[in-house]
């Protein structure tokens, strides 16, 4: 079916702001390897991973619909950071973020057996500066576990934000203005 899709992410974040762009989707969860290749940017990261989701859950038979794959790291000074592996990464990571601005990438792919197209968003946010005690009452929430960057903006970190400039979908996982535009040129050009 033309307006049908699949959404190749375990994110429950994505499948909201999906639904937000009344695309009719069935969800499922991909097991890819996403650890970062050395020598590449964290712009070709992004891309490469979300270009991945889709295109292995094409390979794994998702082919009668497109599927959309996507990524979200949080970068500073050109480095990633990526999800934390536990609470004192975590506190190393917002640490780092406290008084400073970063990127926020996310990148989108669509895949068919055909083709593959993809489309990187890079937002900047900048934190106001944390003390230890905010750092520490932030990471008992529990909400930097699954997270680019140990936060999120859509939660309790939304207060450290004092100013963005971008898309604040992509923030939270996926841009919505160019997942629609990605997906109607997938399909005028189909
Ligand atoms: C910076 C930031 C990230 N995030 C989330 C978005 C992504 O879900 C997550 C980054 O990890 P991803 O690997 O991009 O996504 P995921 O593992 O949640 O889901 P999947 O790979 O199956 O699609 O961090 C927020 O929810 N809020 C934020 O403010």
């Amino acid at each position: 079916m033309k307006n049908k899709i699949y959404l190749a992410s375990a994110s429950p974040r994505r499948k909201e702001l999906l639904k937000q762009l009344n695309v009719e989707f069935e969800q499922f969860s991909l097991d890819v390897d996403e650890s970062h290749i050395k020598q590449e940017s964290p712009e070709e990261c992004v891309v490469r991973l979300a270009c991945l989701k889709a295109q292995t859950a094409v390979e794994l038979g998702y082919k009668d619909r497109p599927v959309l794959g996507s990524d979200t790291i949080v970068v500073l000074d050109d480095k990633i950071l990526g999800k934390p592996k536990n609470d004192i990464h975590a506190k190393s990571m917002l640490k780092s973020l406290s008084g400073r601005s970063h990127q926020v990438m996310t990148a989108i792919a669509l895949a068919s057996e055909k083709k593959v197209l993809s489309k990187l968003v890079i937002t900047n946010v900048t934190f106001k500066t944390l003390s230890e005690q905010e750092i520490i009452d932030y990471i008992h929430t529990n909400e930097p576990k699954d997270k680019a960057g140990s936060y999120g903006i859509q939660g309790f970190a939304g207060r450290f934000v004092t100013h963005i400039s971008g898309s604040y979908f992509s923030v939270v996982g996926l841009p919505l203005f160019e997942t629609e535009q990605l997906l109607s040129h997938f399909w005028n050009k189909s």
